[in-house]
């Protein structure tokens, strides 16, 4: 999974070549990915606010942080490959295989036994939007059922992901803010049932910070490497809400119970060293090899017999499986109540309002 020199010239060339315009999100992401690929982190001044192209074009570029040049030149042939449209296989490049171009808010490619799924909104950090939701459901039910031996989830730009996106909050539907809650809490329940139901080795490649949902994940999947740069917040009581992911069975189990209660109501902020030392991370490794040395174990792990692999994730999950899904389902009854309330109402303002961050 690691971009030569030559793919990375392949695929630009591959970006001229493209028949179907990607739109000026994409075209965005493709910019950013090139210059920090190129370049390295973005040194340019701001432009005024009036000088809306390049200001655009600045922001998707800061939004890359500092993501290492080699991640960036990965992340681009990846972004290309996914661009490739079926009418022109000879664009994709030899060996990696794009599986569903027409995500928005995913990159899905397939390479060496391994599917990776990439959360795909640098400059929002990879919040989780509904449609992020909605397509990251599709993508894990494709990645149960494809050829590979291992699905990864990882995020693009110097985040992994910043959990869900807050203006979920502000799309209120006609029949109020009760039935938008409900809707919510359906959806969530089935997002975090994608996850329990995982046939096959799932892998967390955590290459940054981490808020909220993308941290209680964690304790459903079966490895989770992280970067050194790599934090871990679950800042639910500060949002007036509360946990969810299962992690008021995973946590608990995993870090005990009194760790556990740091983290999911006091919202104390774990290192990759601690999360490590507390269980919820496999390994660490400095971001300056991170990428190197993760993809070198996960294309060894999936030299593996995937049938064997699977069976012994179905023996160690089994006896657990019942008791996820109820926590899941209590879990995200908890939080229908929470997300009708004053402390939650008042907390996403805040942060929409920009008076209030993490
Ligand atoms: C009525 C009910 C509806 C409910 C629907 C919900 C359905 C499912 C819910 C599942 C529950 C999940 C719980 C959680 O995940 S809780 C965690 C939520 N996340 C946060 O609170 C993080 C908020 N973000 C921040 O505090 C900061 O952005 C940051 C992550 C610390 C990064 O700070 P930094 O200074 O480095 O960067 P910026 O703030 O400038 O961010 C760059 C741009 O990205 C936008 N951004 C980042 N994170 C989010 C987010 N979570 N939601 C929305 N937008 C986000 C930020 O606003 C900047 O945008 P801008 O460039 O346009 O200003």
């Amino acid at each position: 999974m690691r971009a030569s020199q030559v793919d990375f010239e392949n695929a630009k060339n591959q970006v001229k070549l493209l028949k179907k315009d990607p739109g000026n999100e994409v075209k965005l992401q493709l910019y950013a990915l090139y210059k920090q690929a190129t370049e390295g982190p973005c040194k340019m001044p701001k432009p005024g606010v009036f000088d809306f192209v390049n200001k655009a074009k600045w922001d998707a570029w800061t939004g890359l942080g500092d993501l290492p040049q080699e991640t960036a030149r990965q992340n681009y042939v990846d972004l290309v490959s996914s661009l490739s449209s079926p009418e022109s296989p000879g664009q994709a490049r030899p060996g990696a295989e794009s599986k569903q171009g027409a995500y928005e808010t995913l990159v899905v490619t397939s390479e060496d036994g391994i599917t990776k799924i990439m959360l795909n909104r640098p400059a929002k950090k990879n919040a989780i939007t509904t449609k992020m939701y909605q397509e990251l459901m599709l993508a894990l039910q494709a990645a149960g059922k494809d050829d590979s031996a291992l699905t990864v989830l990882t995020g693009n730009g110097d985040y992994y992901c910043s959990g869900n996106d807050l203006t979920n909050f502000t799309d209120i539907p006609p029949g109020g803010v009760e039935q938008k809650a409900k809707d919510s809490a359906v959806l969530l329940r089935d997002f975090v049932s994608c996850f329990i139901d995982f046939p096959k080795p799932l892998i967390a490649v955590v290459n940054g910070p981490a808020v909220g949902i993308s941290v209680t994940l964690l304790g459903l999947f079966d490895a989770v490497y992280a970067s050194d740069r790599a934090t871990f917040h679950t800042p639910f009581s500060h949002l007036g809400q509360s946990p969810e992911g299962c992690s008021t069975y995973t946590f608990p189990k995993i870090m005990g119970s009194a760790k556990a209660a740091e983290v999911l109501i006091f919202g104390k902020k774990l290192t990759a060293g601690e999360a490590c030392a507390q269980g919820l991370v496999t390994q660490v490794f400095p971001d300056s090899t991170f990428q190197k040395e993760v993809w070198a174990r996960l294309k060894a792990f999936a030299k593996l017999p995937p049938n064997a692999m699977r069976a012994s994730k179905e023996v160690l999950r089994r006896g657990e499986r019942e008791q996820l899904h109820a926590a899941n389902a209590e879990e995200c009854r908890v939080l229908q109540g929470r997300w009708l309330s004053d402390e939650c109402a008042n907390a996403v303002m805040a942060f929409l309002s920009r008076r209030a961050k993490l």
